[in-house]
């Protein structure tokens, strides 16, 4: 497994080992020993997700607050997404800053997405199915989230405005400033 940091401090891209053979494919998708030793961390994911979406559905940008914070272990079982990971931690050098990077069942990367990030994504194929590890569970009364279009973090999610479908909720999310700031 290759595993490279992105200019987000402590966001991470994983690749892991493909073992291809005759009978198809075959890749260990977490193993949190290896995945600790070398993220160096000592994380303990305790929530997995899955999502299916239709081209076009957008899902973001979340978070959860305080105690509740998640970090998110991301990858595309079917199709092809844009996933997005924003830096909201008010300390950071980066704060305000977003890397974004094609998730496809091809190339099976991983994006480890820590606590103190906003996150969301765009699905660019027919259909994609999104799976995830959390680090905490989910609670309602913790989330939050920064409207996908704020013009202060300027997102380019590479489909145009109006074909894309975004929940009630999502749509009604504050910008970052109002958020964050
Ligand atoms: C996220 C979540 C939702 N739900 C419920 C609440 C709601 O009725 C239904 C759909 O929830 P949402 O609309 O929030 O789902 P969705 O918009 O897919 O939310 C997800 O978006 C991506 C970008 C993330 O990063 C995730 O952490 C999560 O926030 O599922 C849970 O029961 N557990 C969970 O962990």
């Amino acid at each position: 497994m290759t595993v490279i940091e992105t200019k987000l401090k402590g966001c991470f891209i994983i690749e892991p080992t493909i073992f291809k053979d005759k009978r198809g494919y075959f890749f260990e998708s977490f193993n949190e020993q290896k995945f600790n030793e070398a993220l160096n961390l000592n994380s303990r994911f305790i929530q997995d997700n899955e999502s299916f979406s239709t081209k076009g559905v957008l899902r973001g940008l979340h978070y959860q607050t305080g105690n509740s914070a998640q970090a998110k272990l991301v990858r595309v079982v079917k199709g092809k997404v844009l996933d997005i990971a924003v830096d909201i931690r008010k300390e950071s050098p980066t704060f305000g800053q977003y890397i974004s990077i094609e998730l496809t069942e091809e190339n099976k990367k991983q994006i480890f997405v820590p606590r103190g990030f906003a996150h969301g994504f765009v699905v660019l194929s027919d259909t994609a199915i999104l799976s995830y590890k959390c680090d905490n569970f989910y609670n309602k009364e913790s989330e939050e989230g920064i409207i996908y279009n704020d013009t202060t973090l300027n997102i380019d999610w590479k489909l145009p405005p109006e074909s894309l479908i975004i929940s009630e909720k999502d749509i009604d999310l504050p910008s970052f400033e109002e958020a964050i700031l």
